[in-house]
């Protein structure tokens, strides 16, 4: 369970990211963060594990206090959450299945890495993971050779490598048409359901939170001003949360 308690982050630069959080995120759920853009949706993110430092209050995952995590414990604790950006973050010049096998070079004794010598089993895990995203058939070409949405999901891919009990995703579909996006929405569900992996995304295409999460956080100058499931986020919601300066829901949302 991600817990905050309190928590406030201020930035050196006096700007308030984060303004008396308090929230509860049990395993398995799968949450969207949404909100204007500046609101405070990736610092509430990057807190959870430690890209960013809290100013005040208490964040926990799992009983473990963030704040307090050093050296090893603090990489190990990483590895448990997995993050996918925006931007995909592949070494596009190499193949799929190399990207995917990343995930495990923090565990290698230096001359794996150094000789590129993965084992066999993290090979065969590797590609379980692309199979669990549908993109088995690519193991062996080059990442640049993909599509975006392909490569949103060897970013995925990758993750799951890692075996993490959670997934923070900052803006994956932004970058992706509307068909592609739902796809990669739908990877996200997919392995949400099937792998009990907490699942919480900011995202700024609030049709797309509604319709896969199923709960979505609403935040606002820092502050959460809605928290509660998909279905009951109505137009007023929207307002309060967007300052009024999103068009009307439409039908299919
Ligand atoms: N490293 C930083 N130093 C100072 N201020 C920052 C820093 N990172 C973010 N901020 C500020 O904190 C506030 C929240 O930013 P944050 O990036 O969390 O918003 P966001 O909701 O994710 O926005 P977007 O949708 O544009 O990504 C903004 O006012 C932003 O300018």
């Amino acid at each position: 369970m991600i817990e905050f308690k309190d928590v406030s982050k201020v930035y050196p630069n006096g700007v308030v990211g984060l303004d008396n959080v308090n929230l509860k995120i049990e395993q398995g759920e799968f949450v969207a963060i949404i909100g204007l853009s500046g609101a405070g949706k990736s610092t509430l993110l990057r807190t959870i594990n430690r890209m960013h430092d809290i100013t005040s209050g208490t964040l926990t995952v799992d009983g473990l206090e963030v704040k307090n995590l050093k050296g090893k414990e603090l990489r190990t604790f990483r590895r448990k959450i997995g993050m996918i950006f925006q931007s995909f973050n592949l070494v596009t010049r190499t193949t799929v299945i190399r990207n995917v096998l990343m995930a495990k070079v923090p565990e290698m004794p230096f001359w794996r890495v150094l000789l590129g010598v993965f084992k066999k089993e993290d090979k065969m895990q590797a590609l379980e993971s692309l199979d669990k995203v549908g993109i088995l058939d690519k193991a062996y070409i080059r990442a640049d050779q993909l599509s975006g949405g392909q490569q949103q999901r060897v970013a995925l891919a990758r993750t799951l490598a890692q075996n993490p009990e959670i997934i923070l995703a900052d803006e994956p579909v932004a970058a992706l048409d509307p068909v592609t996006a739902k796809q990669v929405m739908s990877d996200f569900r997919k392995i949400n359901q099937d792998m009990n992996i907490s699942i919480l995304i900011n995202i700024h295409h609030v049709e797309l939170a509604l319709e896969y999460a199923d709960r979505i956080i609403g935040i606002r100058a820092g502050k959460i001003v809605y928290d509660g499931p998909s279905e009951n986020v109505t137009q007023d919601v929207l307002n309060t949360i967007y300052e009024g300066k999103i068009p009307e829901k439409t039908e299919e949302a």
